[in-house]
């Protein structure tokens, strides 16, 4: 079986690393190395349960009841595994597994459990599950790292609430604009972020924000564990993905206003239909996407909506949110002037007002470190699995963490690249593999 031969490379590479003969309490060699999957699998199915959408899908919003249980639960088994357990103003959490010293740059791992509405237990869950697991694995084997390991759970990396992806570590990166926007923004309810984040028990003021901005090298290395979110590793077969790049993404908010009116008597020479422009616009941004000429750009109209939103009523406004997304960024911001265009030309053409052209995030894109890529094809080799080295279109809080060390992520095949929706699936098998491989190259960083 595939298995029991990487295992013991791994035993060996532990004992190397720890000096020492890992201990396995007398079963047989190999246990030592092996991942939990059984008890992994129970903590994604039990944390899915934090969800405010019926199985299988799941909605865990920031700062919602159900992110809240789902916090508590992770700072349960961060504590459980014997981590120094703290979070910051906005609700990062961090597990700390302290190393022999301490004052070095600790290895950083994580990812995020807030969930898109109507998606999947996954996405995010694995890097901070599949996280725990491997530092719960480490102290099985017996390792004892120099460098101080420890976990982060980011806030809010989906941009659901606010409109703002990777707010968390955006933060700890120490964007000042965004301190900045977040005194000032509110979700769809009109709730503020400050009143949200208290009623989630992170009570704060404006000049807190700047206290989540992370020290200089706190960290030596940060590597995430992900699902690839994309068909690439399954199709190919290839246990493994090694990140090499992030792709830079970005998005706008778009509004038109009209007229409105009856959609009776109103005849349509009269008419400034703000629906019409947006749906005009929507398909703009296909045509300068296409238009890019390389596959790697890619632009979605996520958000559509108009007011009143009457079948019998001609849209007044309309209010469209666009992700563009591309590896290269001047292709990117290329296609957004060329979107911001068509809006000019089809709020003239249409009679209506262009009313906003607000681009939210307009984020360059990320390569991974040479120092993580080498921990982490070692540890593929050691562990005698095949991998992919590939860029992530889907962008993480590493996007960020890479602008304050250096950066890495292990991606992991998942049942046909589905994402963001409930028939997102990931195997154990594939989720110990990618165990096993943050682990190993934690371990080596650790060391370094
Ligand atoms: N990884 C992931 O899904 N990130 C998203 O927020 C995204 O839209 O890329
Ligand atoms: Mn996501
Ligand atoms: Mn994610």
């Amino acid at each position: 079986a595939a298995g029991a031969h990487d295992d013991a490379a791994a035993r060996r590479i532990m004992e190397e690393f720890a000096g020492f003969p890992a201990s396995d309490g007398g079963e047989g060699p190999s246990t030592a190395f092996r991942v939990d999957s059984e008890g992994l699998q129970r903590q994604i199915d039990e944390l899915a349960s934090f969800s405010d959408s019926p199985a299988p899908s799941v909605t865990r919003v920031l700062y919602s009841d159900k992110d809240v249980q789902a916090r508590r639960y992770i700072k349960e088994i961060m504590n459980e595994l014997g981590l120094a357990v703290r979070e910051d103003a906005v609700g990062n959490i961090f597990g700390r597994w302290e190393g022999s010293e301490p004052a070095l740059g600790a290895v950083g791992t994580g990812s995020h459990v807030d969930a898109i509405p109507f998606s999947g237990k996954y996405d995010g869950v694995v890097g901070v599950l599949g996280a725990l697991e491997a530092i719960s694995l480490l102290k099985r084997s017996g390792f004892q790292p120099k460098r101080s390991l420890e976990v982060i759970m980011f806030t809010s990396e989906e941009p659901t609430r606010f409109g703002i992806s990777c707010l968390g570590s955006r933060l700890m990166a120490g964007i000042e604009e965004l301190a900045q926007s977040l005194k000032m923004v509110v979700d769809n309810q009109n709730v503020s972020f400050l009143d949200a984040a208290e009623s989630a028990g992170y009570k704060m003021g404006p000049q807190d924000l700047h206290s989540v901005f992370l020290k200089k090298d706190s960290y030596s290395a940060f590597v995430e564990l992900h699902i690839e979110q994309g068909p690439i590793l399954e199709k190919e077969g290839i246990p493994v993905g090694v990140v090499t790049a992030i792709a830079a993404p970005a998005s706008i908010a778009v509004e038109f206003e009209g007229n409105g009116g009856h959609a009776g008597a109103v005849l349509m020479p009269a008419r400034n239909d703000a629906g019409l422009a947006a749906a005009e616009l929507a398909l703009a941004v296909e045509k300068h996407v296409l238009d890019s000429g390389s596959i790697d750009t890619v632009g979605t109209v996520g958000i559509l909506q108009l007011h009143p939103g009457a079948i019998n009523s001609i849209p007044s406004k309309s209010h469209l949110e666009i992700d563009v997304r591309d590896i290269d960024e001047k292709r990117r911001n290329d296609v957004i002037e060329k979107i911001r265009r068509s809006a000019k030309d089809i709020s003239k053409n249409r009679g209506v007002v262009l009313s906003e052209f607000k681009i939210i995030n307009k984020d360059p894109p990320a390569l991974s470190d040479k120092s993580v890529v080498d921990a982490m094809e070692f540890a593929a080799k050691q562990l005698n699995l095949e991998y992919k080295k590939m860029i992530s279109r889907a962008y993480h809080d590493s996007l960020f963490m890479a602008r304050v060390s250096p950066m890495g992520m292990v991606f992991i095949p998942c049942y046909k690249g589905y994402s963001h929706k409930p028939e997102e699936y990931a195997s154990p098998e594939d989720m110990a593999n990618g165990v096993k491989v943050l682990a190993l190259a934690m371990a080596k960083l650790s060391l370094e």
